[in-house]
């Protein structure tokens, strides 16, 4: 039995993959801290829907999808619900796995989890890390547990607040250039639909090459870029306005707050 402690964007996105992946409603337990939220999940999904201590006394791998502010209450909740050797996999941004321990008994191992929201489309990526009290077995089960639902990375811990900076925030990064490139496009006078679709499949066939021809981004970007064409014209546009500075400054500050989370 697993149970998903606070069912929201990302609880549900890990959930509907586990069923995906060939889980029967009947294994997975929920929370969630509002009744029609509840009501909503068990009607989507026929799971469970449980109290946060019943999901703690019962299921054999608690994941933990409140946001980073809740996670002390949530912990105080369930602390001493918990039974030793269950697993514990935390998924909040900034939370460390010796905050988790430091609310749970010492035999409960954790493993730290960073995924994504392309988990709805089995295309996550997920990078996780083992606490004090978590081995090899765990990790292994953890990998099991995200393998079908994307790719899966074992990063140190001292890592984890600057993937979350990378891929956990990511997607939004990718939306966001979409965005600002469909804007262009009106500019320049194209419908708004036409442009998204133009936009969106540049953005999948460059994902898929990027990820399958095994090439730098350098070179395919090199082989777009024609002597004294348009695509130097914009590049260097994106030079002058320090496009790639604003990146750096950008995912060093989410890692920087990733940092400031566990504390409120
Ligand atoms: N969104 C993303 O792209 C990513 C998010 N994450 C991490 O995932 C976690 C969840 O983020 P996200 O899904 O976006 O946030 P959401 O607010 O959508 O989900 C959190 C859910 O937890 C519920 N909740 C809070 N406290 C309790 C409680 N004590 N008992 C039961 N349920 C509770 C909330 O209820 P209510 O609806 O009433 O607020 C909410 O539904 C965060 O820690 C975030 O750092 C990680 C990677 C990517
Ligand atoms: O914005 C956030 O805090 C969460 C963590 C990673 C993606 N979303």
């Amino acid at each position: 039995m697993i149970a998903i402690l606070g069912t929201g964007k990302m609880g549900e996105a890990l959930m509907s993959g586990l069923l995906r992946a060939g889980f029967k409603p009947g294994q997975i337990m929920v929370t969630a801290r509002r009744p029609e939220r509840a009501a909503a999940l068990r009607e989507s999904y026929g799971v469970q829907v449980v109290s946060n201590v019943e999901a703690a006394k019962s299921a054999e791998t608690i994941i933990l999808t409140v946001k980073p502010q809740d996670m002390a209450g949530l912990l105080a909740e369930i602390g001493p619900y918990v039974p030793a050797g269950r697993l514990v996999i935390s998924a909040a941004a900034g939370i460390t796995t010796a905050f988790v321990e430091s609310r749970l008994g010492d035999d409960v191992p954790v493993v730290r989890v960073m995924s994504n929201t392309p988990v709805l489309v089995d295309e996550a990526m997920s990078v996780i890390s083992a606490g004090a009290h978590a081995g090899e077995e765990h990790l292994r089960h953890t990998e099991e547990l995200l393998n079908p639902v994307g790719k899966v990375l074992r990063i140190p811990e001292s890592q984890q607040d600057a993937a979350t900076a990378l891929s956990g925030s990511g997607p939004a990064y990718f939306f966001y250039l979409v965005e600002a490139m469909v804007d262009a496009g009106i500019l320049l006078g194209m419908p708004r639909a036409a442009a998204l679709d133009m936009v969106t499949q540049s953005i999948v066939g460059a994902a898929i090459m990027l990820r399958d021809s095994g090439e730098h981004p350098v070179i395919l970007r090199e082989a777009v870029t024609s002597p004294g064409g348009t695509t130097i014209a914009a590049i260097a546009e994106l030079e002058r306005h320090s496009v790639r500075a604003a990146f750096l400054a950008a995912i060093e500050a989410a890692r920087n707050r990733g940092r400031e989370l566990a504390s409120g």
